[in-house]
C-alpha cells in the first residue's frame, strides 16, 4: 500500500511482527487502513517465522479511532454498508481469536476505535501520559467495535459506563490500576517491551487472555443491574433528548446478561441504527464544523505565518476583562492588566485570582500551574508598561467616547505591530477606531461571560483588518483554547444580531398572554441551558436596557419594542444581581418561580395591548418553540445574506458555543434545515400577518424556500452578496 494512508508491517528476527498504523495526524481508521490491518493480520497469521505481532501507531500516536469522514458519507447517502465490518472480522476473529497473541503499544492516544482495537489484542503496553476514552456517544453512536463489551470486562461496570455515557478520557496511568493497561514504560522503551511481551504470550510465560471472555470484572447480576439502572436515571436527566445513551446501556446490559458474544452482536445492531439517526447526523456536523472555523479564506490560505503573542495589555478589570485576563494567564501569556483607580485594580486582580481558584477547585488547573499564572499578571493604572506589548484587548464599559479616547491613547503608545482589539459586543468597530489611523490592526476579539470558561470566541473584522492581525488572533484563540469563529462587522456582529430576537420574541409572547414560566420550560425542555427569562435575569437587566435603543436603531420595524424590563426594574426587581427577577435567587438554591412577578406582567400586558380581545391568545407548546426560534433563524439568514459570516457551520457553531443551542440538534441553521425552510417561511409570513413586521420574512428565508436549496448551502453564482461585511 502506497501513500501517507497505509499500514506496514515489519517481521524481526526475534519472530515479532510490528504492524503500524500510519495515518496522519491521528492514525484514524479510514477504510484503507482496515483493509491493510486485515491483510497484515491475514499474512501474520499465515507465516511461519511470525510467533507474536505487536500492534502500534505511527509518529507517536496510536489511533484517534474510526474516521469519521466515513460517518458524514453514511449521512449523506444513507448506506450504512459503507461501515466495514471491523468488530468480528478484525477484532474478534483475527485479533483476539487469531493463533498468535497481539500486544498493543500505545503513545499519545488511542480513542474510540483504536481503544476498541487494543482491547482486542491480548495485552497492552503503555506510555503513562496516553489518552485512552471512548468518546463515540459525543458523535451520537456508541463503541461498534466491540467496546461496550470489553471495557466493562476489563475495567468493571461503573468505570466503563462513565467513560463510555461522558466520554471521559483516561491517562494509560489510570488504566494500568484500573486493569485496562498491563505495563507502562518510557516512549524509547515501547516496542521493545511489548515484543518481549507478545513473545512471552507466545511461549505461555504469560496468560493469554481473550478480554471478551472475561467476567471477574462484571460482578454479580444484581449489582450489575442496580449499577444499569442507576446509570439510567442519569442518563434520562443529562441527555433527554437524545438516543445513544439508553441505548448504550441496553447494550452493555445485554452482554452481562447473555455473554459478551451476543453484546456484540447487538452492539453492531445498534450501532447501525443509530449512525443513522439524526443526532449522529448533528453531532457529526459539529465535529467537523468546530474544526473548520479556522480555515479563513485569504487569512490561513496566504502563507502568512502567526506572529508571536508574547504578552498582553487587557484595559477594564471588571467581570470581563479579569476573565479574559484569566484565561491568557492559564495559557503563559503575560498579563498587563490596567485600571483606572487602585481600587478598581485590586478589585480586578482579586477577580483574577477568584477565577483561578475556581478553576484549582474543578480540577482544570493544578496549584503551581496557578502560582504560575499569578507571576504573569502585573497591574497598572498608567499606560507605561504598554511599550512591549503585542496586543491590547480594551474591555471597559460600552461608551463610544471612552472607547475611542482609549484607542487613540494606545495607538500612540503600542508598539506598531501590536494589535489593537475591543471586547465591545455591540458597537461598530469603525466607530471604535474612528480617532486612530490604525484600522489595519483594529479588531474585535468579543468573548462571552464568563470568559475564562465559555469557549467561544467571536473574532470580528471590518473591511480595513490586515489578514495578519485576524490570523493572530485565530492563533491566540487556539493557545487559550477558544474556538475562534471569524465574523463581519455589524450591529451585534453574527451572535447577538443573530440572537436580538430571541429575548424579544419571549416577551411578544408574553405580551399575548403565554405564561413566562412556560415560554421558558418549553425552551429548556427543547435543550437550551435556560429559559430566555432566566436567561435575562442572570444576565442582568443592563445589558438589555443598554442594547435597546442601539438594537431599535439598527432593525428597524422588526425590531420588538419591549418595556418589561423596565418595568421589572421599576418594581425594584434586577434579576439575579439583587435576588429578585422572574425567579427567586437564594444561595445555594435553584431559581425559584416568582408568583409575585404576576403583577408586574398584568401592567406589561395592560401597557402593551396586544391580547386580541383582552384575552390570551391560546397556543400550543411547539408553537411557542417555533414563535421563538423561527424569527431567530430568520436574522441568521439575514446575517448569511449579508456574508457577516463565513459560512453557514460558522453560525452553528457560534450558537452552540456562544448560545448554548443544543449541540445535539447540530447548531442554528443546521437544525432549521431539518426543519425546512419552505415550513419555516410559511410560518413566519402567517404570523407577520397577524403580529407584525417582527415575523416578516427575510428575502434569503424566501428564496431558499422557494428554490429548496437549504438554508445552509453556499450561495450560488446569481446570488451575489447584497453587501459584503469583510
Ligand atoms: C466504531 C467506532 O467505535 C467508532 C469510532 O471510533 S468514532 C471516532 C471516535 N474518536 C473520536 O471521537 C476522536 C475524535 N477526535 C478528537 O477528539 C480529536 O481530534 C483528537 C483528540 C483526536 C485530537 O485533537 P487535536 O489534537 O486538538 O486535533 P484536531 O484539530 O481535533 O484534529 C486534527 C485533525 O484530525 C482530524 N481527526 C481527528 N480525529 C479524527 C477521526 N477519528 N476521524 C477523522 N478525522 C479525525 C480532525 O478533523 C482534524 O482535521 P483537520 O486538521 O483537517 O481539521
Amino acid at each position: 500500500m502506497a501513500g501517507a494512508i497505509r499500514v506496514t508491517m515489519e517481521v524481526g528476527a526475534d519472530g515479532v511482527a510490528l504492524i503500524t498504523i500510519c495515518n496522519p495526524p491521528v492514525n484514524a481508521l479510514h477504510p484503507i487502513i482496515i483493509q491493510g490491518l486485515k491483510e497484515k493480520y491475514a499474512e501474520a497469521a499465515g507465516r511461519d517465522d511470525v510467533k507474536a505481532i505487536v500492534l502500534t501507531g505511527a509518529a507517536g500516536k496510536f489511533c484517534g479511532g474510526f474516521d469519521i469522514n466515513v460517518f458524514t458519507k453514511v449521512h449523506e447517502t444513507g448506506d450504512v454498508s459503507l461501515m466495514p465490518d471491523v468488530s468480528v472480522d478484525l477484532v474478534s476473529n483475527m485479533m483476539e481469536d487469531g493463533k498468535k497473541p497481539s500486544v498493543a503499544a500505545i503513545q499519545g492516544l488511542a480513542l474510540g476505535g483504536g481503544l476498541e482495537l487494543i482491547m482486542g489484542c491480548h495485552a497492552r503496553i503503555s506510555t503513562p501520559e496516553a489518552q485512552l476514552g471512548l468518546p463515540e456517544l459525543t458523535l451520537g453512536v456508541i463503541p461498534g467495535f466491540g467496546g461496550t463489551q470489553r471495557l466493562p470486562r476489563l475495567v468493571g461496570l461503573p468505570k466503563a459506563i462513565e467513560m463510555m455515557l461522558q466520554s471521559k478520557f483516561i491517562t494509560a496511568k489510570e488504566g494500568k490500576e484500573r486493569g485496562l493497561i498491563d505495563a507502562l514504560c518510557s516512549p524509547d522503551e515501547l516496542i521493545k517491551m511489548s515484543r518481549f511481551w507478545a513473545l512471552e504470550i507466545a511461549n505461555y510465560r504469560k496468560p493469554w487472555i481473550r478480554s471478551l471472555g472475561r467476567t471477574d470484572r462484571l460482578g454479580s447480576l444484581s449489582e450489575a443491574r442496580a449499577i444499569l439502572s442507576m446509570a439510567r436515571q442519569q442518563a434520562k436527566k443529562v441527555a433527554a433528548n437524545m438516543p445513544q445513551h439508553q441505548a448504550c446501556l441496553d447494550v452493555v446490559e445485554e452482554g452481562v446478561l447473555y455473554g459478551g458474544q451476543a453484546g456484540v452482536v447487538k452492539e453492531a445492531k445498534v450501532f447501525k441504527e443509530l449512525v443513522l439517526s439524526t443526532t449522529s447526523r448533528a453531532l457529526v456536523h459539529v465535529f467537523f464544523a468546530q474544526r473548520s472555523t479556522t480555515k479563513v479564506p485569504g487569512v490561513t490560505d496566504i502563507q502568512l505565518k502567526p506572529r508571536k503573542i508574547r504578552k498582553v495589555a487587557v484595559i477594564g478589570g471588571g467581570l470581563m476583562g479579569s476573565g479574559i485576563a484569566t484565561a491568557l494567564l492559564v495559557s503563559n501569556i503575560s498579563v498587563v492588566l490596567k485600571e483606572v483607580n487602585p481600587q478598581f485594580l485590586q478589585r480586578g486582580q482579586k477577580t483574577i485570582a477568584g477565577n483561578l481558584e475556581g478553576l484549582v477547585k474543578r480540577g482544570s488547573l493544578t496549584k503551581d500551574k496557578m502560582s504560575k499564572a499569578i507571576s504573569l499578571l502585573k497591574g497598572a493604572l498608567d499606560y507605561s508598561d504598554f511599550k512591549d506589548v503585542d496586543m491590547v484587548i480594551e474591555a471597559v464599559i460600552e461608551k463610544i467616547p471612552l472607547k475611542q479616547s482609549i484607542f487613540a491613547d494606545i495607538e500612540k503608545i503600542c508598539p506598531p505591530h501590536c494589535i489593537l482589539a475591543t471586547n465591545t459586543s455591540t458597537i461598530d468597530l469603525n466607530i471604535v477606531g474612528e480617532k486612530t489611523n490604525s484600522q489595519d490592526r483594529i479588531i474585535g476579539a468579543h468573548f462571552f461571560s464568563p470568559a475564562h470558561i465559555m469557549p467561544l470566541l467571536e473574532i470580528v473584522r471590518t473591511e480595513r483588518t490586515s489578514p495578519q492581525a485576524v490570523l493572530d488572533l485565530i492563533t491566540v484563540g487556539k493557545i487559550i483554547k477558544k474556538v475562534p469563529v471569524v465574523v463581519g462587522n455589524c450591529t451585534g456582529f453574527a451572535v447577538n444580531r443573530t440572537f436580538f430576537p430571541y429575548g424579544q420574541a419571549a416577551h411578544l409572547l408574553v405580551s399575548l398572554g403565554i405564561d413566562l414560566f412556560r415560554i421558558d420550560r418549553v425552551i429548556s425542555n427543547f435543550g437550551m441551558p435556560m429559559g430566555p427569562f432566566q436567561l435575562q435575569d442572570v444576565a442582568g437587566y443592563g445589558v438589555a436596557l443598554a442594547v435597546k435603543d442601539i438594537y431599535a436603531a439598527a432593525f428597524g420595524t422588526r425590531n420588538f419594542h419591549s418595556g418589561l424590563v423596565e418595568l421589572m426594574a421599576k418594581n425594584g426587581r434586577q434579576g439575579k444581581i439583587n435576588g429578585k427577577g422572574y425567579y427567586l435567587y437564594e444561595k445555594g438554591a435553584k431559581p425559584k418561580p416568582d408568583p409575585s412577578v404576576q403583577h408586574v406582567i398584568d401592567e406589561y400586558r395592560r401597557q402593551t395591548k396586544k391580547m386580541p380581545g383582552g384575552k390570551p391568545v391560546t397556543l400550543s407548546d411547539q408553537d411557542i418553540l417555533e414563535m421563538v426560534f423561527f424569527p431567530v433563524v430568520n436574522e441568521a439568514c439575514r446575517v448569511m445574506d449579508e456574508n457577516v459570516v463565513i459560512r453557514a457551520a460558522d453560525l452553528d457553531i457560534a450558537s452552540v458555543l456562544g448560545m448554548g443551542f443544543p449541540k445535539y440538534r447540530g447548531g442554528l441553521i443546521f437544525w432549521a434545515d431539518t426543519v425546512g425552510a419552505s415550513y419555516i417561511h410559511s410560518k413566519l409570513s402567517k404570523w407577520a400577518e397577524i403580529y407584525g413586521d417582527f415575523f416578516k420574512p427575510s428575502s434569503y428565508l424566501e428564496e431558499r424556500a422557494k428554490s429548496g436549496r437549504p438554508l445552509g448551502a453556499p450561495k450560488t453564482a446569481q446570488q451575489a452578496p447584497t453587501r459584503s461585511r469583510m
